[in-house]
């Protein structure tokens, strides 16, 4: 078998598509324009890339984009004193404060402080609640992007399948369950001390690979014919590319998964511009809800 390419890049082209749509209806309907601003402290050079992806699609769909650059040692406060600012600000719909932040700074706290009516990342604890128990609000990017590449591959029905997740963060894999849940999966979440892991994916209908692990499942661990997103992403030595050059690799074995799955997502061009799209999609969400409307169905969970 050759796996179906789940094509995540222009998926989440079209998403932008429909996302643009739904902010031009905003603003001559409503008068509103979302508007997304996005924090970075420090100079990580892939949070620098992310981050001017972000202000860039944010303006190309519509939305009022602002972006907060700090430098590495800003303090603590100061941070807290910008995002009670964007919290009272009312052209800011979104609120997205780039992780990781530097170690003098408690991100716990940070993420706490943001108005939850503004977290497009989902981060906060009424947010995350909320998707539990299934009322209207934000969902985590990444989570809300593999669902939508799913229910798009499964035309909308996930029903009984067979759901294992890899990984258990905040971030991604205890979200992606929820989701899944939500739809009908049986779930299953392994991580770090899951034994037989390779025996437990094999039962997958759908694997969700978030380990942070280059290129750890093995076309061999895989069901024929499962369906495989990838959420990893790894920067990973590519001396073939030449010296000190270096690409990206997901958690999963490419070439070998793409001989057994019926479909998989590649890295890059799967998951990742997903994440960025549904942060649109999220911003659309807290904009509607912030002014008494009923957020796009298409835009969330
Ligand atoms: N495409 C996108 O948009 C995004 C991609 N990512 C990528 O996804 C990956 C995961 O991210 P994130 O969830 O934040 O990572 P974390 O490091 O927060 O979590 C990793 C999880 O994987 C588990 N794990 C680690 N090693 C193993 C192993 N050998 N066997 C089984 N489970 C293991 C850990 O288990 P335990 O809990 O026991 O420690 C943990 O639950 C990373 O590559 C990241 O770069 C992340 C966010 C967005
Ligand atoms: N508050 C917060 N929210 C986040 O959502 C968040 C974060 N912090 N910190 C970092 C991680 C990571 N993340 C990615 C988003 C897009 C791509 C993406 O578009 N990747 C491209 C490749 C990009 C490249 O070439 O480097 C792809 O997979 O095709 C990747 C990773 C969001 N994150
Ligand atoms: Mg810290």
């Amino acid at each position: 078998m050759t796996a179906k390419i789940i094509d995540g890049k222009l998926f989440a082209e079209n998403l932008r598509g429909a996302i643009t749509g739904h902010v031009a209806r905003l603003k001559s309907e409503h008068g509103i324009t979302p508007g997304l601003a996005v924090v970075i402290v420090g100079e990580d050079p892939a949070s620098q890339v992310y981050v001017s992806n972000k202000a860039k699609q944010t303006a190309e769909v519509g939305m009022n984009s602002f972006k907060h650059e700090l430098p590495a040692d800003t303090s603590e406060a100061d941070l807290l004193a910008l995002v009670e600012k964007l919290n009272a600000h009312p052209a800011v719909h979104g609120i997205l404060v780039q992780l990781p932040l530097p170690g003098h700074i408690d991100t716990t706290k940070v993420i706490e402080t943001i108005d939850p009516a503004k977290d497009v990342d989902c981060f906060t604890p009424a947010n995350v609640g909320k998707v539990q128990i299934g009322l209207p609000g934000p969902v985590s990017c990444t989570p809300l992007g593999c669902l939508m590449l799913l229910r798009d591959h499964f035309a909308g029905d996930l029903t009984g399948k067979h759901a294992v997740i890899l990984g258990r963060s905040n971030l991604v894999g205890k979200p992606m369950a929820q989701l899944l849940l939500r739809d009908n999966c049986t779930v299953t979440v392994a991580h770090s001390n899951t034994q037989n892991l390779a025996d437990v994916v094999r039962q997958a209908d759908i694997v969700v690979a978030a380990v942070g692990r280059p290129e750890m499942v093995r076309g061999d661990w895989l069901k024929p014919g499962a369906v495989v997103i990838d959420v990893g992403i790894n920067r990973v030595p590519a001396p073939e590319k030449g010296e000190g050059k270096t690409k990206l690799v997901g958690d999963v074995a490419y070439a070998e998964a793409a001989e057994v799955a019926s479909a998989i997502t590649p890295v890059p061009g799967g998951v990742g511009p997903m994440t960025i799209a549904c942060l649109l999609a999220n911003t659309i969400t807290t904009a509607s809800l912030i002014n008494g409307l009923v957020p796009p169905s298409d835009l969330t969970a």
